[in-house]
């Protein structure tokens, strides 16, 4: 049983969470339109783009924290949603355990506490402060308290934020394991237009709008990315190289393909055009 934020016929099968041309608009701008978007029961689905494109308003609106302006979202009904913020509102000069900042949000017995921060290997600093903890190890406790709510759907947004590469790496790992075990959907959000995970099953690039969307393409074939990031990494990371055909003018408006300009970009104005298919490695250079 679906359950629906507008009016719209309901999907099937093992659908978390569904949306359908959804936009936001607020003071009169749009800061986010005519996203379709869809996460299954084990899927990973990531949401790219640059600063300001929407990624947090699209994962706030999937979950429910947003309305949508337009269009419709459809959660499962009875959605557990496990939700790791972009920011996190923290005095971070008040003393604050790892065991406490667990039950900030909800209550939870010592016993699942523990086995959610073994699970996201932090046991070992349930009594640390949150303040001493490292960048990896603070994403980790935020993940550890996300599954605490054993969910249906994991929102992650930017997760490897403050993380060097080696630690990207294993967080990535984590995540793709908790996926496994669990079987949850999760839907991601990184800046990052390059580096994403082998295991996601669909990137969806964002820029306003979707710019583009597309499997992942694997780097393990690649010998300039084995032998730049190693083996492990290689076998962990992959490439997304997006197509635009379109770029944003400073001022905002948008020069299309076709040479016209136009105030803003969105699916049905007849000048845009989706790609969904997979490229060889890129070298490397960014092209939004
Ligand atoms: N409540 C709001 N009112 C007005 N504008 C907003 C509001 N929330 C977000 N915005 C604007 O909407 C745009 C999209 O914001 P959003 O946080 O979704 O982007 P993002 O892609 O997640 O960015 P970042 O990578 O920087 O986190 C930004 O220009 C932001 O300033």
């Amino acid at each position: 049983m679906l359950e629906k934020s507008k009016t719209h016929a309901q999907p099937s099968g093992d659908m978390l969470v569904e949306m359908h041309n959804a936009g936001v608009s607020r003071g009169g701008r749009w800061l986010v339109r005519g996203v379709d978007l869809a996460v299954r029961r084990g899927e990973i689905v990531t949401l790219i783009g640059p600063n300001g494109s929407g990624k947090s308003t699209t994962a706030k609106t999937a979950i429910g924290i947003i309305t949508p302006s337009e269009g419709h979202v459809h959660r499962k009904g009875a959605l557990r949603i496990g939700y790791v913020p972009q920011k996190v509102a923290l005095d971070w000069t008040l003393p604050l355990s790892v065991e406490r900042l667990m039950t900030l949000t909800g209550p939870a017995n010592r016993k699942d506490i523990r086995a959610a921060l073994d699970e996201a290997g932090v046991g070992h600093l349930a009594g640390r402060q949150v303040a001493a903890l490292s960048g990896g190890e603070f994403q980790r406790t935020l993940l550890a308290r996300a599954m605490l709510r054993k969910p249906d759907l994991l929102v992650l947004d930017e997760p490897v934020q403050g993380v060097d590469f080696t630690g990207e790496v294993a967080l990535y790992e984590l995540i793709r394991d908790l996926r496994d075990r669990t079987g949850c959907g999760i839907l991601m959000i990184s800046h990052d237009l390059h580096i994403v995970m082998a295991d996601t099953d669909t990137v969806i690039c964002l820029n306003g709008h979707v710019c583009c969307r597309g499997e992942p393409q694997s780097v393990m074939d690649s010998p300039e990315y084995r032998k730049l990031f190693g083996t492990r990494a290689a076998e962990s990371l992959a490439l997304y190289r997006h197509h635009h055909d379109h770029t944003h003018l400073p001022d905002g408006r948008v020069r299309h393909a076709d040479g016209t300009v136009t105030a803003h970009c969105h699916p049905d104005d007849g000048h845009h055009h989706e790609h969904a298919d997979r490229e060889a490695p890129a070298e490397g250079g960014r092209d939004a």
